[in-house]
């Protein structure tokens, strides 16, 4: 009789001991690294962690203390994907920024790949979620640290799948109830490939303005009337575009242009539909 298998720990499994989600194959080419847990708080912060790891995935199938932006909670029941990417020195840290956009297009190239029947549905909102139908499909949360001269970004991706929660501040959906054969495993090997391939894009081709084009091509509400919540109070105006550093701009009522680097911006009469989302 050999020895008996290993126990199961709930907190920091290794990938050897979980069934596995793979990397892309064009991910592994890239030289990214994937540790899988079975369930952690955050990957956000497992990734922080592990700040010095460049080109490290941290996967888990489920998060206990899974975070959103805005101080918000995220919720993050398995069946849905979490996952977190380290790049140590991506670039110069004034453009970390950019980061929100390369991976928001990496998710959404992903759910061109996977979801073909969401994907007709699909826009991105400004800065970085994605929408299917004008409900919310993901949510990326990016983080920075430094450690000495070294400076690490995280990225976190919330991709709901297999459901979405109720009770959420937007409308929210999930992918699989229009691509019922789609699962995490098959959209993380998807999202770590179009996620190689748009990073190398923005460090090694032509930087953010390739990116920036990429992106307003899938924006939500570009050349529509949006309000955009701001500590301030909520202003209105015309989404006319973004500009090289990723602010959008927004033609006031007054004709100013105003450049807006954070805040949350929403549609006005705009109820989004549900085609079974
Ligand atoms: O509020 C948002 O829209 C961003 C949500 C980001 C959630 C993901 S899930 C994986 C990673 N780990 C976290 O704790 N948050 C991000």
């Amino acid at each position: 009789m050999g020895p008996p298998p290993p126990r199961r720990r709930r907190y920091g499994l290794r990938v050897d001991f979980v069934e596995a989600m793979k990397l892309g194959a064009g991910a592994q080419t890239a030289g990214f690294r994937h540790l899988h847990l079975d369930i952690t708080g955050s990957t956000n912060v497992e990734a922080l962690a592990r700040g010095q790891e460049d080109r490290l995935w941290v996967t888990a199938r489920e998060q206990s203390a899974g975070r959103g932006r805005r101080g918000r909670a995220w919720s993050s029941p398995a069946g849905n994907l979490y996952a977190s990417v380290v790049l140590t020195d991506p670039a110069e840290p004034r453009r970390a920024a950019d980061l929100c956009f390369v991976a928001a297009l990496a998710a959404s190239d992903a759910i061109i790949a996977t979801a073909p029947r969401a994907a007709t549905a699909m826009t991105l909102k400004w800065p970085n979620d994605i929408l299917i139908n004008g409900a919310k499909v993901v949510g990326i949360l990016v983080e920075g640290a430094h450690a000495g001269d070294c400076f690490s970004a995280v990225i976190g991706w919330g991709v709901n799948i297999a459901s979405h929660p109720d009770h959420t501040p937007y409308p929210a959906a999930h992918l699989a109830a229009t691509d019922t054969a789609l699962n995490v495993d098959i959209y993380f090997a998807a999202l770590s490939d179009a996620f190689a391939k748009r990073l190398e894009l923005w460090q090694r081709g032509a930087g953010f303005a390739e990116i920036r084009k990429a992106w307003l091509r899938r924006a939500a509400g570009l050349g529509r009337r949006i309000v955009v919540r701001l500590p301030s109070g909520d202003i209105e105006g015309i989404f006319e575009a973004l500009d090289s550093e990723g602010a959008l701009i927004l033609l006031d009522d007054a004709g100013q242009r105003r450049p807006v680097s954070a805040g949350e911006i929403f549609f006005p009469g705009l109820v989004p539909s549900s085609i079974g989302l």
